[in-house]
């Protein structure tokens, strides 16, 4: 019997690739950068199974070139990038790789949250350019994050992950926003939902989680940098879009807000040369959050487990869309 053909839209960690390499016929993209759309149609032109990134847009033009598609291994938690009603309407199953990466993303927002609170990257880019003078009882002073409130936007695995850090570590009271209502968090965090008006207003510090669906897209927008409060600290781990990022820069440069902590931008790359990279109170990472080597191993092995199981005709472990086998 001939073995499944599948690309792999990048390298991924090596255990991973080589559960592939032994199971099938596999072609792996060697280059740093993604492929563009048209090298994606032609690599998938005959494959049964593709592993994408959220790099990589698997959209109707995409499937419509590859009629013998059976499954989709999204190499990440988020899906935004895959059409998966069009996937559906195919009879394509797609994965993704929920909860290995949940501790990593919740470590990285907490870690946006401090540096942004506490002036991190304006005072370590201050003193690595000559800007360190003396001690100063004025300088650089942020915000204390013990006792404050925590606005969680989106209380789903990382959201709960970040808010039980930063409620156990720092003592902080969690408000939140959610489709439903979350029994663990209100009880184990003492967590309140509430209207995302509310949370604005009396957050201190507002950390964004929710996915990045029709409800989100452009959620924080001017109208919702104001409703927060001056002294505010804004962090999004989640996707770029979920932000109007002129409206934040504005907020940043006009202090409507304190400061803000960035692990995901619109577009990625942002360009160097963007406003809200010279921002001083605005720190961005390149999308880092579950860039683990333990966190991009289990990644890897959740992906591949997704992949074969398709390619078998037996539902993926981690699947997202469950009606493709009704
Ligand atoms: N920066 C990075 O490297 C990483 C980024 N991410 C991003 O984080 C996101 C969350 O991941 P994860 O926690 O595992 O996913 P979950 O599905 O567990 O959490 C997302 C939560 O957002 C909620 N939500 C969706 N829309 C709204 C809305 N309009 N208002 C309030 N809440 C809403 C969902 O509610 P409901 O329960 O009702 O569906 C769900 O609880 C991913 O989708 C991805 O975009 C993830 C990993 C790494
Ligand atoms: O952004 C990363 C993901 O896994 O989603």
């Amino acid at each position: 019997m001939s073995r499944p053909k599948v690309f792999v839209a990048r390298q991924i960690p090596a255990e991973g690739l080589e559960r592939i390499l032994a199971a099938c016929d596999a072609d792996v993209w060697p280059d740093r950068l993604p492929p563009s759309p048209d090298a994606l149609r032609e690599k998938v032109r005959d494959c049964d199974g593709l592993v994408s990134l959220l790099t990589d847009k698997v959209d109707a033009a995409l499937l419509a070139a590859a009629p013998r598609l059976k499954v989709v291994s999204n190499f990440a938690v988020g899906f935004n990038n895959v059409d998966v009603p069009a996937c559906t309407a195919r009879g394509i199953a797609v994965g993704n790789t929920p909860g290995v990466l949940t501790d990593a993303t919740a470590d990285i927002a907490v870690t946006l949250l401090l540096a942004a609170a506490r002036r991190l990257g304006e005072s370590a880019a201050d003193a690595k350019a000559g800007r360190w003078l003396t001690w100063e009882p004025l300088g650089w002073l942020g915000r204390d994050l013990g006792g404050q409130t925590l606005g969680i936007v989106g209380m789903g695995r990382i959201g709960f992950a970040t808010a039980k850090r930063l409620h156990h570590g720092w003592g902080m009271k969690v408000l939140y926003t959610a489709r439903a209502p979350k029994p663990d968090a209100d009880r184990e965090l003492g967590a309140r939902q509430v209207d995302l008006d509310t949370l604005l207003a009396e957050s201190d510090f507002v950390s964004v989680h929710a996915d990045l669906n029709p409800t989100t897209k452009g959620l924080f927008n001017e109208a919702r940098f104001a409703a927060m409060k001056p002294t505010a600290v804004f962090v999004n781990t989640s996707r770029g879009p979920l932000v109007d990022q002129v409206a934040l820069a504005d907020a940043l440069r006009k202090g409507v807000i304190f400061a803000a902590g960035l692990d995901v931008t619109d577009p990625e790359p942002l360009p160097y040369d963007h406003e809200l990279f010279q921002l001083p109170n605005c720190v961005i990472a390149p999308h880092i959050a579950s860039a683990t080597v333990a966190t991009r191993d289990a990644m890897a092995r959740l992906c591949v487990d997704n992949l074969l199981a398709g390619l078998s005709g037996k539902r993926l472990p981690n699947c997202v869309n469950p009606d493709v086998y009704k």
